[in-house]
């Protein structure tokens, strides 16, 4: 017996080890690490106690076929485990088989052009993906020396992103919206204008979203043609929470893998983080834990970082990360967005206001922010300009309430074409997208910065409008014939 428990130590050892050769020998040698009995089960925990070889916290173990994450060590020999399929069928009593291991995702180019799961298995009905390395989902994040910065724009099209909150190349975007805003359009929007232009490869990792809005992207991928360098993971919202916690893990597994061991650039999409808070808290519910602020889990903010750390860019290659993230009751306060806002380096922030107006894309001009948007980053004359159309919105705003009690009319006339540039601005800043083009019935369009620059500059420039506001609207570029008059 002691022979075994050498070998569930040396199979664990080499489970966290990141050399490719030992890790697959662990599939091989974790068929028969530990046998344990399920002892109490309480929705998706499952208390089980094992006489020997007692597995680690984040090991796998198996009932039957039901896939179980060790949670937590309770005592001497029992263990707590989140479920990660359901409990159907399970019994007091019945046998457990401990991998000796985490879970182990494939990883390399066998991922590309798949649909997966958790575990890496295929959801899109194909053969298992033919990979001859896996590797843990649980890896430490990269030490500082190795993280790099870079201060290069992602340029997306999206006039009013590439203006007022540059995307960082190598860096974090998240995309804050409440319920129904256009965030989940604006990332897809935002995979087919850089999916296609991206050297490298594309991992798209939904969470605790829609299973419809998996199978339309798969299908829009497949249009854009970008699928067969892409990688899809899902973890969708009728999964168990456990698998909505862990499914952001597996993406950056496999990110990491064609970061450091193949050298690509790689831009991650996740829809939708505060899902994985939200399983997290979940998951703390169900071990028992007691809630902290705003009923969130207490371990919230080491469990993000967990995530977000390691999404960052190393001498070897860069992650660039575009985050959804719901913002519950548009409350910009609650600690989930508060949290994961910190680890970001631009912030898209979707407006209801803007949303109901019909302006979109929702972009909230005054909220949203770049560390890019600097003079030295984006150059002077792009800085400028977003600072006077920012200066130019942020004055009609205060204008608002006496333009409602006493019109415009009252307005001085230096005030009124404010008023008539921050108006044209708003609709200039809205855009038809792509993803759009089959509820809104407009051809999508793509705007470069320069085109973007050139007409936000033209606008400001103007004194007087002999067109009308609407001509602005839903448009790509300014047209030739709009110059000042
Ligand atoms: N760019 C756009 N152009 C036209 N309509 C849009 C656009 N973006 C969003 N909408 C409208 O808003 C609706 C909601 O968008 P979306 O599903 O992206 O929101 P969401 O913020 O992801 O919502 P949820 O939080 O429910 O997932 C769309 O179905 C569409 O009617």
């Amino acid at each position: 017996m002691s022979g075994m428990g050498e070998k569930s130590e040396q199979i664990s050892k080499s489970a966290r080890s990141t050399d490719p050769q030992e890790q697959e020998s662990v599939a091989l040698a974790s068929q028969c690490v530990g046998e344990g009995r399920v002892l109490k089960i309480r929705g998706g925990v499952v208390d089980v106690f094992f006489t020997e070889h007692i597995p680690r916290i984040h090991d796998l173990v198996y009932a039957g076929d039901l896939a179980m994450e060790v949670a937590a060590l309770l005592d001497q020999g029992t263990v707590r485990c989140i479920a990660l399929t359901p409990v159907r069928g399970l019994g007091l009593g019945m046998p457990v088989h401990a991998t000796g291991a985490p879970i182990q995702v494939p990883v390399g180019e066998a991922v590309l052009g798949r649909m997966l799961n958790v575990f890496g298995e295929p959801i899109d009905g194909k053969p298992a993906p033919n990979a001859t390395i896996s590797r843990s989902i649980h890896q430490a994040p990269p030490v500082l020396e190795e993280r790099v910065v870079h201060s290069t724009i992602l340029e997306t099209g999206i006039k009013a992103i590439d203006l007022l909150s540059p995307i960082e190349r190598g860096g974090k975007t998240g995309l804050f919206g409440g319920a129904g805003v256009g965030k989940t359009v604006l990332i897809t929007e935002l995979i087919n204008n850089t999916a296609q232009h991206h050297k490298g490869v594309s991992l798209f990792c939904g969470i605790g979203e829609r299973s419809r809005e998996a199978e339309e992207l798969y299908r829009e991928m497949g249009e854009a043609g970008v699928r067969d360098k892409t990688v899809m993971l899902f973890g969708q919202m009728s999964e168990a929470p456990g698998v909505r916690f862990l499914v952001g893990k597996t993406a950056l597994t496999m990110a990491e893998y064609f970061r450091d061991d193949l050298g690509q650039d790689v831009l991650l999409l996740i829809d939708n983080v505060f899902r994985f808070v939200q399983a997290g808290s979940e998951v703390s519910g169900l071990l028992g834990r007691m809630p902290s602020r705003v009923g969130y889990q207490p371990t919230l903010a080491t469990e993000l970082a967990s995530l977000q750390e390691r999404i960052t860019s190393t001498r070897k290659g860069a992650i660039t990360s575009i985050q959804a993230v719901y913002v519950p009751a548009d409350d910009f306060t609650d600690p989930a967005a508060a949290h994961i806002f910190s680890h970001l380096s631009a912030s898209v922030v979707l407006s209801r206001k803007r949303a109901s107006e019909g302006l979109y894309p929702a972009v909230d001009p005054l909220a949203s922010t770049s560390v890019m948007l600097t003079p030295a980053v984006v150059g002077q004359r792009h800085y400028d300009i977003a600072r006077a159309v920012r200066r130019t919105l942020a004055e009609y705003e205060e204008l608002r309430d006496i333009i409602a009690m006493l019109g415009l009319e009252e307005l001085s006339a230096a005030d009124r074409t404010v008023v008539a540039r921050a108006r044209r601005l708003e609709r200039f800043l809205t855009q038809p997208f792509f993803s759009a083009e089959s509820f809104s019935g407009e051809i999508g369009a793509r705007v470069s910065v320069a085109e973007t620059l050139a007409g936000c500059e033209r606008i400001l420039q103007q004194t007087k409008f002999a067109d009308d506001e609407i001509d602005y609207y839903m448009i790509g570029a300014l047209p030739e014939q709009k110059t000042a008059v």
